[in-house]
């Protein structure tokens, strides 16, 4: 897709859907779906424990926003992000609401396990294109990440959990810096064939561009279709917004974001922030794209987490926001 063809500030859901019918013919072209990953990646690099009553209720707020995908906590190890130790505690704790997804990450089948005994009906694997990034992350290469994968994807299937994959450092790497887009091919078509269902392709330390993006997305959809693609863009370099629309312009229907542009990756020296989930919401209500989302409703949510975290929100909009327009 070449910028010529679709001059970006003209992408309107109706232009959207002209631009990737070649691409993919199965993409809702008016919807797009966030994962709030806010309760997880927004959370994971806090400092300060917060309790685990907190995290309940931040996620329990969510629930009542029209989000679809909620992504929960981790079951990593304590030692490795203290601040996801309540794990089980926080999963066990929510009060789950029918037709909401509540995944959470796990690096291990050890981490499955504990994830199943807490009810999680939904998991992420996470791998990365970069091995310098991933043995900090997860103390194995990305290839030998990729092989813990495996008995988690059995198990999963086994007992009906569905697996989503992530793929982290696709456009930079804050060890290795450039990453070869041949790099991320690689690994995301190790996890689609394994059998995550949706790859969500992780600038884990906010570095990409509308040009990076694109090199990379030229790639990538050619390996995996768009409709089963998300995008994970952290904000370090304000350039967040951008690249999601670049992503729309592939066909990529689903986007992670989190709510008051929390978050970071603790083994990602310089890493902010996702994209805010209200900045996200704002953006494709305004073009005409349906969310589910209630902008109003998370405007509410973002100012409760910020005031509990004692800090200003990271949305724009959410500072901004005088109420529905
Ligand atoms: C993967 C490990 C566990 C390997 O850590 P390790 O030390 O290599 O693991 P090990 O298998 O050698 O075991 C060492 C100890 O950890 C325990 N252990 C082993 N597995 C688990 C588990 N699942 N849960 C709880 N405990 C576990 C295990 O039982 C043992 O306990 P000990 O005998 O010493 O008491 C570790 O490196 C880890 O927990 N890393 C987590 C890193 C992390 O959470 N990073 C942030 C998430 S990724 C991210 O943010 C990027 C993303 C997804 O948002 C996308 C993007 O932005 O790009």
């Amino acid at each position: 897709m070449s910028f010529a063809r679709i001059p970006i500030p003209f992408l309107t859901c109706r232009s959207l859907a002209w631009s990737t019918a070649k691409r993919t013919a199965t993409t809702t072209p008016c919807e797009v779906r966030i994962v709030e990953v806010g309760p997880r990646d927004g959370l994971q690099n806090e400092p300060k424990l917060l309790p685990a009553a907190t995290k309940i209720e931040l996620i329990n707020r969510l629930s009542g926003t029209g989000l679809k995908t909620i992504e929960a906590t981790s079951f990593v190890s304590a030692k490795w992000v203290p601040q996801m130790g309540d794990n089980a505690e926080v999963l066990r704790g929510i009060s789950k609401v029918r037709g909401i997804s509540y995944p959470v990450l796990t690096p291990n089948i050890k981490g499955f396990e504990s994830a199943l005994a807490a009810g999680a009906e939904e998991v992420a694997v996470f791998g990365a294109a970069s091995d310098a990034f991933s043995l900090k992350n997860v103390n194995a290469t990305a290839a030998q990440a990729i092989e813990r994968f495996r008995p988690v994807l059995k198990a999963a299937k086994e007992n009906g959990v569905r697996v989503r994959g992530y793929v982290s450092t696709i456009v930079g790497c804050p060890y290795e810096g450039a990453i070869a887009p041949s790099a991320v091919v690689k690994v995301v078509e190790a996890l689609y064939e394994m059998g995550c269902y949706e790859i969500s392709l992780g600038d884990t330390i906010g570095v990409g561009t509308p040009g990076s993006m694109r090199r990379m997305l030229d790639e990538v959809t050619r390996a995996v279709p768009a409709k089963d693609l998300a995008v994970h863009c952290h904000d370090t370099y304000g350039q967040a917004l951008s690249n999601i629309l670049v992503s729309l312009d592939y066909g990529i229907r689903v986007v992670d974001a989190s709510v008051s542009g929390l978050g970071g990756c603790p083994y990602a020296r310089g890493a902010s922030g996702n994209a805010a989930t209200e900045d996200v919401v704002y953006m494709l209500h305004g073009m005409g794209l349906q969310t589910s989302v209630d902008l109003d409703k998370l405007i509410q949510v973002g100012r409760y987490i910020c005031t509990e975290l004692g800090r200003p929100s990271e949305s724009k909009v959410n500072r901004a926001w005088k109420g529905p327009q």
